[in-house]
């Protein structure tokens, strides 16, 4: 069903147009329009093709600007062509399914017979964008841990090797955080298990919460992840970090009253020397550090090398120098 949000109009997905009164005009478009519109939509399963092609194709019919496309339920919002004052608004519904809001665009008010027009190309516009979703939705799926909702291993190894290399190729800084939630296995062994995967989901949130739409959190083993934090430099990544180990430590869990989680953070941030292994393997050894050093704390791999500097340096000045007494006695003769 195509309705426009004004209610001005109703299409039904069985492609029978209910009368919304006997002057309502009615779409003018060809069948053969339809049919072509209808073949060429059936030719991707790629969202934002998909509008791109049904753009084009109702250009050809009725003058709009521009569609923006969003679907509440996956986040999805794309925009296509040009965004302009006027618009008119569709919700696309099935009996089944709920499929979006279509917002057109355009620079002068929309008539009633364009509207008709519109929503006569609509109605083949239905199913080419379920399966699109559906589409849509699996691949989002085969990228995601479960649990969680964080992206899943496969996910971080594509999009950080991505990342590395923009980050470069722009001269960007970029930054990875490894967190792993401190003693949880206790947390299992005293709350048990499906609160355990509570914590796990609300620690992801608290993540999400905390960093930008543009960084990512990715679940790197069971209680371990990795965020990944574009366009921050060391200074950002460390605010970042310990917004997050704070955000986890507030945390609160109904039914486990006296559930306190914390999480240890090791933080590394790309020199032009690394590669997306080297990155991860610090910020992995930054980790370390904090859990050896007693956990819920943030620690960067810069403090790791600092700390190792001054010791090369403390040892230098523990050598011991060559004195009178060292020197070996002189033979006379
Ligand atoms: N509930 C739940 N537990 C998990 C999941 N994945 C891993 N775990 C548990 O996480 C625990 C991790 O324990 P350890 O590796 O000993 O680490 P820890 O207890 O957090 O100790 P530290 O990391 O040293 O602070 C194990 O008991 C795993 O069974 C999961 O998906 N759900």
């Amino acid at each position: 069903m195509v309705s426009p949000m004004n209610g001005r109009a109703e299409l039904r997905d069985d492609k029978v147009i209910t009368p919304f009164g006997d002057l309502a005009p009615r779409p003018d478009i060809r069948p053969e329009v339809l049919l072509r519109l209808s073949g060429k939509l059936q030719t991707t399963l790629e969202l934002s093709q998909l509008l791109e092609i049904f753009l084009e194709e109702i250009q050809q019919a009725v003058l709009v600007d521009g569609l923006t496309f969003h679907h509440e339920p996956t986040g999805t919002t794309l925009a296509v062509g040009r965004n302009s004052l006027h618009t008119a608004n569709y919700r696309l519904q099935t009996q089944q399914d709920y499929m979006g809001d279509m917002t057109f665009h355009r620079s002068t008010r929309f008539r009633e017979h364009e509207l008709a027009n519109i929503e006569g190309l609509m109605t083949t516009l239905v199913y080419p964008l379920r399966n699109a979703l559906r589409y849509h939705e699996a691949l989002a799926a085969a990228f995601r841990d479960p649990l969680t909702g964080a992206g899943n291993r496969v996910a971080l190894d594509k999009t950080l090797a991505r990342e590395v290399e923009l980050s470069k190729r722009h001269d960007q800084p970029l930054s990875v955080l490894m967190l792993d939630l401190d003693h949880f296995k206790q947390v299992n062994d005293e709350f048990g298990h499906s609160m355990g995967d509570k914590v796990l989901k609300e620690a992801v949130k608290a993540i999400t919460g905390c960093i930008r739409q543009t960084d990512m959190c990715f679940r790197y083993g069971g209680e371990e992840f990795l965020i990944m934090l574009s366009n921050a430099d060391q200074s950002g990544a460390l605010r970042i970090a310990e917004r997050v180990r704070m955000g986890i430590g507030q945390l609160t869990f109904a039914g486990a009253k006296h559930l306190q989680v914390t999480s240890s953070i090791g933080c590394a941030t790309l020199t032009a020397a690394d590669d997306t292994e080297e990155l991860v393997t610090r910020a992995d050894t930054a980790l370390y550090v904090a859990k050896d050093s007693g956990r819920n704390r943030v620690i960067s791999d810069l403090d790791i090398e600092y700390a190792r500097q001054s010791d090369d340096k403390a040892e230098a000045q523990a050598e011991p120098q060559a004195s009178a007494e060292d020197t070996p006695p002189q033979l006379k003769n």
